[in-house]
């Protein structure tokens, strides 16, 4: 649990209980754009349509909702759509988990103790020591097979960083309030939560690792064990919301077919060389 100790820059103060500052936050931009739907009676409609235009259009930031939309449009703001109430109900259950099971998030936190275990896990998730590591042994091995895999799996690890990257910038939803920010060598969408970088990567290398490197059935479990850790380590660490985790997973799920899809052949190789030289 967070203590106050804990810092979070972009959030008004720490929070202890759900139905915090924090959590309000994301409820609160919900519950308006609910209310605002659930407002939107026809005695409502008729008073925004005689607003001015400036007016209209001033409020239209804050709703989300464009001036001068159809009655097709107001018609569905009548009716509260049953996947938005779904979506909130998620969202609590969401946030109410991840603070729940971010029991690593500082020091005084009730499984404080086992914090640097966890950030050993998140080194073990990171880009630099993937990147590094798959550059080495492409560097390394001396057979073209082992070389056309770790190019794969270099491009693959680059994409996933593209790809998270655009996701996070677009989403730009906020890390949980009890997360403090003292993960080494990140990018500026790395305030960013959604989705975990780390659960996609875990993923996406899992699976790559298991079809193209790991083949005996022991290791192929140990593997699937350590990319369950990095994903639970991350909400144990307060970095991320369980959704962010769990849709992390299934990018990276993805990105493997991707990489599979775009493979890199010797062939393709040398026709790329060949083409730019
Ligand atoms: C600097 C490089 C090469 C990668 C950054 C890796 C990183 C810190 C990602 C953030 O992960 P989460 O979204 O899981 O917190």
């Amino acid at each position: 649990m967070p203590s106050p100790k804990t810092k979070n820059p972009g959030r008004s103060g720490g929070s202890q209980a759900v139905g915090s500052s924090s959590d309000r936050f994301e409820f609160a931009s919900l519950n308006k754009s609910l209310l605002q739907r659930q407002g939107s009676d026809p005695a409502t409609a008729r008073l925004r349509a005689s607003e001015s235009p400036t007016r209209r259009r001033g409020s239209s930031s804050s709703t989300g909702s464009a001036s001068g939309q159809g009655p097709e449009e107001d018609g569905i703001r009548l009716n509260p759509s049953f996947i938005r109430v779904a979506l909130s109900s998620l969202l609590a259950i969401d946030l109410w988990m991840s603070k729940r099971l971010g029991v690593c998030a500082c020091e005084d936190s009730s499984w404080g103790s086992v914090r640097p275990l966890m950030k050993l896990i998140e080194i073990s998730g990171h880009g630099i020591p993937w990147l590094a590591g798959t550059a080495y042994c492409m560097y390394k091995s001396d057979s073209p097979a082992g070389q056309e895999v770790m190019l794969n799996l270099f491009m693959g690890l680059l994409l996933d960083l593209v790809l998270v990257g655009i996701v996070k910038a677009l989403v730009r939803r906020r890390r949980p309030s009890h997360n403090r920010m003292d993960m080494f060598a990140t990018f500026s969408v790395d305030r960013y939560s959604f989705p975990s970088g780390h659960a996609t990567r875990a993923a996406m290398c899992g699976r790559f690792l298991s079809a193209h490197l790991v083949l005996a059935a022991p290791l192929r479990v140990l593997v699937q064990l350590w990319v369950g850790t990095v994903g639970l380590s991350r909400v144990m660490l307060g970095r991320h919301n369980v959704t962010d985790v769990a849709f992390g997973f299934w990018m990276g799920y993805c990105q493997y077919n991707l990489i599979e899809m775009l493979w890199i052949s010797p062939q393709t190789l040398q026709g790329l060389l060949g083409y730019v030289v």
